[in-house]
This record gives structure tokens, C-alpha cells and sequence, in this order.
């Protein structure tokens, strides 16, 4: 249906980036990125405002062009191919539907560029409202549509062509948190069921995690850990992954034979861990809470309700300085501000950072 080579890649991966640069002034915005997606599989960059994650899909969509660098499609290196011949679909934050036309005539956007005959181009729209849970409304006007139903017709418009690459740019920005999460869980089932592959851009790690096969989480244009949800969750590489995805227990450490000496006191260490300094990360839910008089003194200074579990901030009593902490406590049993608690540490939930990477 595009005028791009066929879908099929090959043994090797539908998207390559290699050493790819994008320079504004003196800056590397996009700093010799590495990065392979295989046919299939949907993977999620998420970073900070400025790391540049839209930059990264622009330069895929041939929106920007590299500095240095190469970026293969289906093992076809893009440079100097347009946009509209890389076969990819985009879909923006701000959906960018045409107002004055309706949703088929947003939704068919795509096919009519590519001149598919008009009888062809209704039965493909029906066929993706129906897919993304909007049948029958080809006719409504857009403006008259929720922001969750922008969505689906945005999304309809990015896969009419059949992309064999589908980018999205903060595809569920603007909507509400309720709506975001649904729609996460649906999206995840429509580009499995599809088998379409998806780059997509977020800052939301909720959403990235949902959505994703695997997670590229980068800063200053750099890729600082690539992994699965769960592998990066569990493991965050250094302390910048560990502090964007929220986990503050950080600290300095010297370990000797099997754990570690810290301002918290000693803290275990997984087998096999170097002896030496390093920076731990003590996931909350290896903050465990014990008698006052056992392990680490602490004073309860605040609770947040997670729905899942409440997170109790703590406050050492030692008198030397040492960082806050927070625990990870079951809904029945966290403490009351003010409780008078001891901490003792979980080695499973103890993780050993990555050195030179601060947040
Ligand atoms: N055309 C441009 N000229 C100069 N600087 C630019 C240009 N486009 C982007 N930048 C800068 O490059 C950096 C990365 O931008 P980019 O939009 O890729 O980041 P991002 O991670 O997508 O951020 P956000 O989450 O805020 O959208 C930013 O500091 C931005 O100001």
C-alpha cells in the first residue's frame, strides 16, 4: 500500500539506529544512539523533559536529519529518504485531527494520499473504528468527540496505511489518568493482536511500563538502560534510572565480604558483589519495619496511600546526618507519624548501582 519497501526485514531487526547524532549548535541532543526494535515488538523511550525522545523519532520519521550516524529500516539505510517514503506512522501528543473534516475523512487520511480506490478506503476506515472501539462513526464530527475518542480516531488515521513501523509521541498526553490507564491496556492488546511495531515516546513511566516489551530509558541524549519493564523496575542501572523511576534510597556504601557499611548502618549486598565503594539502592519494599529498639532508629514523618500499599517516610534518629528513607508497608500495618520504629534491610530488594551516573 506505501511506496516503500516490502514489510518484510529479514532475520535482522526492523529498526536500526547506529552512532546516531542530531547537533543543535554545539549540542548533542541525540548523542550516538544505539538502538535496534525487532519486527513486533513495542518498545517505549521514556526520559525527562529535553533527553530527546522526540528528536530520537523524528530523526526515524526523516522529520530530522542525523548529524552522524545511520538509521536502517529493514535493513535499508534511510538516509536521504523523505518521510513519506519511510513507511512509518506517526501519531503526535496533540493528535492533529483535522477539524473541518469528520472522523472517516480524518481517518482515511492516509489512504487518500496514497490514492486507494474510495470503496477500498470505506471499508478500511469501518475496519479501524471498529478495531479501535469506535464502529459506526464515520460520520461524527471530531470536534464533537472526547478527548479518549480523538485518540482512537488518531490512532485509526496512523495505522490506515498499514505502517510497518508505528511512532507515538506522548500518544496519551493530554487525556486524564483513568482514561490513559485504560487505554494503555488496550493499545498493548490492539499492536499485539496487529503485530504492529511501535517506537513510542513517553514521560509518563506508568505508561511506558504498561505498554512496552521493552523500556529505553534515556537522559541527554544518551540511552541510560534498555531492558524489559521488569528488568529495568527491578534493576535500575544507575542512580539517574533509579531517581527518574522514583526510588530515592540512595546511598554510599563500602562493601566487605557480603555487605555493606552505610550511614544507615549495615546494609546486605547480593552474592557476589565486588568489595569496595558503590552506591546502593534500597528499594522500599526492603525497608523492613521492626521493633524500636532493632536495627535502624526511626521516626514515622509521613504516609502517602498507594492503593497497593502505603509509603512510610522515615526519618534515622542517629543524629548523623543520615538520608530519609522510605518503606514500603502493607495497607493494615504502616505505621502513624511519629511511631518510634526500627529498619532492618531485605538483601532481594538491594541494588548495586552503576558508579558515575548521579541524577
Ligand atoms: N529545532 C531545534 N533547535 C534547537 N534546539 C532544539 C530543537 N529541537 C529540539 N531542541 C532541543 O533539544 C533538546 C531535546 O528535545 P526533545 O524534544 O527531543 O526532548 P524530549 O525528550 O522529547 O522532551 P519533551 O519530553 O519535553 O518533549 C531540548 O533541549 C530542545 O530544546
Amino acid at each position: 500500500m506505501t511506496a516503500t519497501a516490502p514489510a518484510a526485514s529479514g532475520p535482522g531487526p526492523l529498526l536500526r539506529l547506529d552512532g546516531a547524532t542530531v547537533r543543535f549548535g554545539a549540542r548533542a541532543v541525540l548523542d550516538a544512539v544505539d538502538l535496534a526494535v525487532a519486527e513486533h515488538e513495542i518498545v517505549c523511550v521514556l526520559g525527562p523533559s529535553g533527553s530527546g525522545k522526540s528528536t530520537l523519532l523524528r530523526a526515524v520519521a526523516g522529520l530530522q536529519a542525523l548529524d552522524a550516524g545511520r538509521i536502517a529500516l529493514a535493513g535499508h539505510d534511510q538516509a536521504g529518504v523523505p518521510a513519506h517514503r519511510r513507511g512509518v506512522g506517526l501519531m503526535f501528543q496533540d493528535h492533529q485531527l483535522f477539524p473541518q473534516r469528520d472522523v472517516a475523512g480524518n481517518v482515511a487520511f492516509g489512504l487518500r494520499m496514497r490514492k486507494v480506490p474510495r470503496a477500498e478506503q470505506a471499508l478500511r476506515v469501518a475496519e479501524l473504528l471498529d478495531l479501535v472501539g469506535l464502529p459506526g462513526a464515520q460520520k461524527r464530527a471530531v470536534s464533537a468527540l472526547s478527548g479518549g475518542e480523538q485518540q482512537r480516531v488518531a490512532l485509526a488515521r496512523a495505522l490506515a496505511p498499514r505502517p510497518r513501523l508505528l511512532m507515538l509521541d506522548e500518544p496519551l498526553g493530554q487525556l486524564d489518568r483513568s482514561l490513559r490507564e485504560r487505554l494503555v491496556a488496550e493499545l498493548r492488546e490492539l499492536f499485539q493482536e496487529l503485530g504492529t511495531t511501535v517506537l513510542a515516546v513517553t514521560h509518563d513511566q506508568g505508561e511506558a511500563f504498561a505498554l512496552a516489551d521493552r523500556v529505553v530509558v534515556m537522559r541527554e541524549g544518551r540511552i541510560a538502560q534498555s531492558g524489559t519493564p521488569l528488568e529495568v523496575w527491578r534493576r535500575p542501572a544507575d542512580e539517574f534510572v533509579a531517581r527518574f523511576l522514583g526510588f530515592d534510597n540512595v546511598v554510599d556504601a563500602t562493601v566487605t565480604g557480603g555487605s555493606a557499611e552505610t550511614v544507615w548502618g549495615k546494609v546486605p549486598v547480593p552474592q557476589g558483589t565486588a568489595d569496595g565503594r558503590c552506591r546502593l539502592l534500597v528499594r522500599p519494599a526492603g525497608v523492613r519495619l521492626t521493633g524500636a529498639d532493632d536495627g535502624l532508629a526511626c521516626v514515622v514523618t509521613g504516609r502517602t496511600f498507594r492503593g497497593t500499599h502505603v509509603a512510610v517516610r522515615l526519618e534515622p534518629t542517629g543524629g548523623e546526618g543520615a538520608p530519609r528513607l522510605e518503606a514500603a508497608c502493607g495497607l493494615r500495618d504502616a505505621p502513624e507519624p511519629g511511631a518510634r520504629v526500627g529498619v532492618r534491610f531485605a538483601v532481594e530488594e538491594i541494588v548495586v548501582l552503576r558508579p558515575g551516573a548521579a541524577s
